[in-house]
């Protein structure tokens, strides 16, 4: 199976999407065709043995919309490409809104008298003549309106009907009415009516639509924004070093293992190592976290960001679609293009709403004109009805608030993998923290070094040999310090790792185990003689490990790591959240409570093995509650998965992190805030636009339907239904694009919430 998206042109309501669902569906090969309206993309999933994705893209062409499969070469010509089609679209639109407006402006104020039943001195009778009115008419039906038959057309031919027909129908109905009673004014007195016609009704209709759909678009383009400036920060240029000249190049020349040279105040073109030179770089536009970094030989660089104070060669590591932005911006789309699940109830309303609109027109039409005998009141309610119901506010409510604030994450380093993680977020009660490398920096050093009965620099040689073989960054700090210490390391054999425990290994002939007490316990050694030691250095919040050869505990070790100075404003903001916080580590229980001690959590998990991490989060949730977990992403990945929401720690330059929901770029923890309060923020801005587009669709079809006729006279006029119809997906739009505002807040500590 492989995936596929395509950026989608061409459509104009979410039953367009149900259209190219259906036909894409209908490819042998293709076995799921989630398609998102508000993003225009569709992600396809196909068996590629069976078909090719040109085969869908043709089918997509055949339904009658444009299809470009998604793949990312130059973020910079993109993001032009997009810009010109977007500049086509509008100005077509515009070509027709000119036109339209023109004449219906001339019909309206031909019609005025008619309208407000008084006569105006000034406006001249011929103004008013039926045939003036279809030769001003004629050209807005058929050219500025082409698209809504064109629309309705291509619905017809899969058996659905989008906002397009409903439009076409209604505008139809009111030109060819009018028509009939141009040309035939004594047959429609025979029936026993007046002739009037009612051009203006449809020309005023196409017009507003228009208007609508200009100011949607021009609205709509500002949702991408957020990712149109992450493109855009990709520089376009590299200083190369090729024969020892330094040459201009095109960012997109630039060949993994190259030299790059990155002068003071210059953006680094490409991700990649440094090789020489030192400098600090601000990365606050790619990872969002907010102070400069200190970079030095063997760091790596992140393309896009802007170095500061030194020069610096690098060499580039990554190059193109691999580059950390350019993964950013692909995650980004992704999730822009996925569906939130309230979004699929609101597809589902919107399939049906159609079919079910027109049937109300037609009894509307019925009643009106066999009950009541009233052809004016039925050919306007019917109208008013098609008119009114358009579902487009509908389609539009969902995607446009997740584009919005998918974008707005990345802003703030916060990436969410889908739409559904940005619903979800929200929702969290139980925030479970991985202590190593979540809460502290993930730098240990080691602090303390106590041992009885052996010769301390020995046993540091045998440790510090023993633990080169682990990559826990435990162990990476005992080597650092062993190294300094001036250790040479010794041969080792039959190493093994005990996840949650500790290593094993020989060095010579001695048996060297170093880890938990609990585990060396468990191989029946006794550590009551550094019990006291140990609990001391654990109450400091340090991690203490335990060294024995020969079966014999020989010393301990106590390592510290930092906490992140932001932990305790994090924890305290989370809290006024309403959230609950716990640690969740395998470090020993003091060490853990000191820990939360310092950063304000009241609850912790500790002596957790590796395996059992996600059975924790399990329980937690059995117990009722929407669990998120925050892991560095590596050795978390079961917890990560298990839980409602994983929240991962970016891992240095590598944003995909598979198995979590959400990423936080940089290891700041204010990302966790941004997350939970931008989900909020965008969970509350959808039920607002969903309130909109129902309000308008609901309560007017029986307005337009003329329910409050009988009572009070009150009717909808259809040119009123088309006003509203167009403004409610523009404030739609707009109430969306207020999320761009969105700020997290937090909780420090002179401003207590
Ligand atoms: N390579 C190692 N060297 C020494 N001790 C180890 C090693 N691996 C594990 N341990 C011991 O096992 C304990 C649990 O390790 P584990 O990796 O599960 O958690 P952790 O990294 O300490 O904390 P967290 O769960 O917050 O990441 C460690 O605190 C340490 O005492
Ligand atoms: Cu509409
Ligand atoms: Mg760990």
């Amino acid at each position: 199976m492989a995936q596929i998206a395509f950026t989608l042109r061409g459509m104009r309501c979410a039953a367009c999407g149900n259209i190219v669902t259906t036909a894409v569906q209908q490819v042998p090969g293709v076995s799921q065709c989630d398609v998102s309206f508000g993003a225009a993309q569709a992600m396809v999933t196909y068996d590629p043995q069976r078909v090719s994705w040109q085969a869908i893209q043709q089918a997509i062409a055949q339904a009658g919309y444009g299809a470009e499969p998604l793949v990312n070469t130059d973020l910079l010509a993109e993001a032009t490409a997009e810009d010109n089609a977007q500049a086509v679209t509008m100005q077509e639109l515009q070509h027709r809104l000119f036109l339209a407006g023109g004449a219906t402006l001339v019909l309206v104020v031909g019609s005025l008298p008619m309208m407000l039943g008084v006569s105006i001195p000034w406006l001249p009778m011929w103004l008013h003549h039926p045939w003036l009115q279809l030769a001003l008419t004629t050209p807005i039906q058929f050219w500025s309106g082409e698209s809504f038959y064109g629309g309705a057309w291509k619905a017809l031919r899969y058996r659905s009907a989008t906002m397009d027909t409903l439009v076409a129908l209604g505008t139809s109905a009111a030109y060819f009415y009018s028509l009939f009673a141009t040309l035939f004014p004594s047959r429609v007195e025979q029936h026993g009516h007046a002739p009037d016609v009612y051009y203006e009704v449809s020309a005023v209709v196409i017009t507003l639509i228009l208007l609508g759909r200009w100011l949607e678009h021009r609205a709509k383009g500002e949702t991408t924004t957020a990712l149109r400036k992450l493109m855009g920060l990709q520089p376009s240029t590299a200083r190369v070093l090729r024969d020892g000249m330094e040459q201009e190049v095109p960012v997109s020349a630039v060949g993994v293992g190259e030299i790059v040279v990155v002068r003071p105040g210059e953006k680094i073109p490409v991700d990649g190592e440094v090789i020489a030179g030192a400098s600090t770089v601000d990365e606050a536009m790619v990872t969002g976290e907010s102070l400069p970094v200190a970079k030095g030989v063997g760091d790596e660089v992140i393309g896009a960001t802007l170095n500061q104070t030194g020069s610096l060669q690098i060499r580039a590591t990554r190059v193109g679609q691999e580059t950390f932005l350019a993964q950013i911006v692909r995650l980004v789309r992704q999730a822009q293009g996925s569906k939130a699940p309230i979004q699929r109830l609101a597809d589902q309303i919107t399939a049906w709403f159609v079919p079910v609109v027109i049937a109300i027109a037609i009894v509307t039409f019925i009643l009106w004109y066999s009950v009541a005998g009233n052809a004016t009141l039925a050919l306007l309610t019917t109208i008013g009805v098609l008119i009114i119901a358009c579902p487009c506010a509908l389609g539009l409510a969902t995607p446009t608030s997740i584009i919005v604030a998918t974008g707005k994450g990345a802003e703030y380093g916060v990436l969410f993998k889908t739409a559904a993680s940005l619903e979800q977020a929200q929702a969290i009660q139980v925030l479970v923290l991985d202590k190593t490398g979540t809460l502290t920096q993930g730098h240990p050093t080691v602090t303390d070094v106590i041992t009885h009965g052996a010769e301390p620099l020995e046993v540091l040689t045998l440790v510090a040999s023993v633990e080169w073989h682990s990559e826990h960054p435990l162990a990476v700090a005992v080597v650092t310090y062993a190294q300094s210490q001036g250790v040479t390391l010794k041969e080792v054999t039959d190493f093994q790792a005990i996840p949650g425990s500790g290593v094993v290994a020989t060095v010579a002939t001695q048996t060297v185990h170093i880890g938990t007490q609990r585990w060396l316990e468990e191989l029946g050694m006794a550590t009551h003689e550094f019990a006291a030691a140990v609990h001391t250095l654990e109450a400091q919040g340090k991690t203490v490990i335990w060294l024995a050869i020969a079966q014999g505990v020989v010393g301990v070790m106590a390592i510290a790591d930092t906490v992140k100075p932001e932990a305790a404003e994090v924890v305290r903001t989370l809290h006024a959240l309403g959230l609950r916080v716990v640690i969740l580590t395998g470090d020993h229980p003091t060490t853990a409570a000191a820990i939360a001690r310092q950063v304000g959590i009241d609850q912790v998990c500790a002596g957790v093995r590796p395996d059992q991490k996600a059975a924790t989060i399990a329980q937690l949730q059995a117990e009722g509650k929407r669990v998120a977990m925050v892991g560095d992403g590596i050795n978390d990945a079961p917890a990560l998965a298990q839980a409602d929401v994983g929240i991962a720690i970016g891992t240095g330059t590598d944003v995909a992190i598979a198995t979590s929901d959400i990423t936080l770029i940089s290891g700041d923890l204010h990302g966790i805030v941004t997350a939970i309060q931008l989900s909020r923020a965008t969970m509350r801005n959808i039920r607002q636009n969903l309130f909109f587009a129902f309000v308008y669709n609901v309560a007017g079809i029986p307005i337009a339907a003329g329910i409050l006729y009988p009572l009070w006279g009150w009717l909808l006029n259809p040119m009123v239904a088309g006003a509203a119809m167009a403004f409610s997906s523009v404030s739609v739009v707009l109430n969306a694009l207020r999320l761009r505002h969105f700020r997290p807040q937090v909780v420090s500590l002179r401003h207590p919430l």
